[in-house]
């Protein structure tokens, strides 16, 4: 199976007139509603069966790794470690996390997604930036389109900060104002959430619960609504083509329809929804974080003809200044040191304006930077150290 292959240019696409650039087409609008457009056709190599056998992935109950219960603690971080060793996905439950309240966000998801696209344009994503309203990415994407629509929106750490809320408000207007409470309401639960999930990770490693507490206590994450409409043809096209997020640890919220697809030992395998659980996947900046102990978690997003799917992701970043760079215990476990120092904002960049992210994201970063290209951003960078 191919997996690695870079799968698009980041050039805008040729056959589209500049009218229908940023526009909305069939089947989300256009005369042939049976008909899926070539640029959303995925080759067969990519093939997205609905039907996969079920990956056998831990859940942690995190009320109890909390209370501190000895061997419970011992029991959660084995099997932490031994899924981010071996694919980089687990779930928790009894996580904090008001259900009712992720309820009300996939209400609000379900209004803002079924308005009007001038509506949902009012808030629209600019090429090179990460926040905003985008459906398709084809004036960002040549080929093998997504079939989704997204709403990204930024959630920095800080308790009083009101981004989310502010950015709903200035875009969609004061309309939307119980969308913005909502998704900064959801955004500051799941940093929580974020933090206990570092403490989590940090044992499983072996080193402190502290160390990426600290590291992720200034983050600046991105909260993102994916929204996959119903496909004639699902067997064609793919909600989110494979990859690994390029982001740290990602906490995912499916709604009911499945979905989900990880590839483990090169097998792609389902991971069925469950509302009151969170799934959590780790990113390339923690894949750098462990330098390379933990994997990435290479997944996709199938859609279907029956329903339109939601999910909801907190992409956890660290903070624009933090330099990402193992720390020597970990190094010492699994040497030598494998990835350059850098800030979030280089790899972010590089996935914004000049890679699409893949399944082979982390690579192609490293490759850059030892190339010399990041340093043109002014960003500041080192090269690997054994
Ligand atoms: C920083 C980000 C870029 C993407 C959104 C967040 C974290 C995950 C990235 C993404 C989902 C990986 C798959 C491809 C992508 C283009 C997508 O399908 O949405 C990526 C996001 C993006 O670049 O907008
Ligand atoms: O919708 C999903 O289940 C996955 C979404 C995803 O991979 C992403 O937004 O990065
Ligand atoms: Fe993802």
């Amino acid at each position: 199976m191919a997996l690695n292959g870079k799968v698009a240019t980041e050039s805008a696409p040729s056959n589209l007139n500049e009218e229908m650039k940023g526009e909305y087409r069939p089947p989300f609008g256009g005369s042939d509603e049976s008909k899926v457009p070539e640029d959303f056709i995925w080759s067969e190599k990519f093939e997205a069966s609905e039907l996969l056998p079920v990956l056998d992935v831990p859940t942690i109950d995190l009320e109890k790794f909390m209370s501190g219960d000895k061997s419970y603690v011992e029991e959660a971080t084995r099997l932490v470690d031994e899924a981010c060793r071996q694919h980089g996905i687990f779930f928790v439950v009894n996580h904090g996390v008001d259900i009712e309240m992720m309820g009300r966000v996939h209400d609000c998801m379900n209004e803002f997604f079924t308005m009007p696209l001038d509506v949902k344009q009012r808030a629209k994503r600019k090429v090179g930036e990460s926040y905003g309203y985008t459906n398709s990415f084809f004036g960002r994407f040549a080929s093998n389109l997504p079939w989704k629509e997204t709403f990204s929106l930024r959630c920095v750490a800080a308790q009083n900060s009101s981004a989310a809320h502010d950015y709903v408000l200035d875009t969609l207007g004061p309309s939307f104002s119980h969308h913005g409470k909502a998704y900064q309401e959801c955004g500051i639960a799941l940093n929580e959430l974020g933090t206990k999930i570092v403490e989590l990770l940090g044992l499983s490693l072996g080193i402190s619960r502290e160390y990426f507490k600290n590291f992720f206590e200034d983050n600046d994450s991105i909260l993102r609504l994916n929204y996959y409409p119903t496909c004639d043809k699902p067997e064609v096209v793919l909600g989110t083509g494979p990859h690994t997020d390029p982001t740290s640890v990602t906490i995912l919220h499916q709604d009911p329809v499945s979905g989900l697809q990880v590839c483990s030992n090169d097998q792609w395998y389902s991971i069925p929804p469950n509302p009151e659980a969170f799934v959590i996947n780790i990113g390339d900046t923690f894949t750098s974080l462990t330098n390379g102990i933990y994997k990435g978690c290479i997944h996709r997003a199938v859609v279907n003809s029956m329903n339109a799917r939601k999910s909801l992701a907190f992409f956890l970043c660290p903070s624009h200044d933090k330099v990402v760079r193992a720390p020597e215990e970990l190094v010492e476990k699994s040497p030598p040191r494998k990835y350059p120092d850098y800030k979030w904002p280089m790899l972010l960049e590089m996935t914004q304006k000049r890679y699409r992210p893949d399944c082979n994201t982390l690579e192609a970063f490293k490759t850059w930077v030892q190339e010399g290209k990041a340093l043109d951003t002014g960003s500041t960078i080192t090269a690997p150290s054994a």
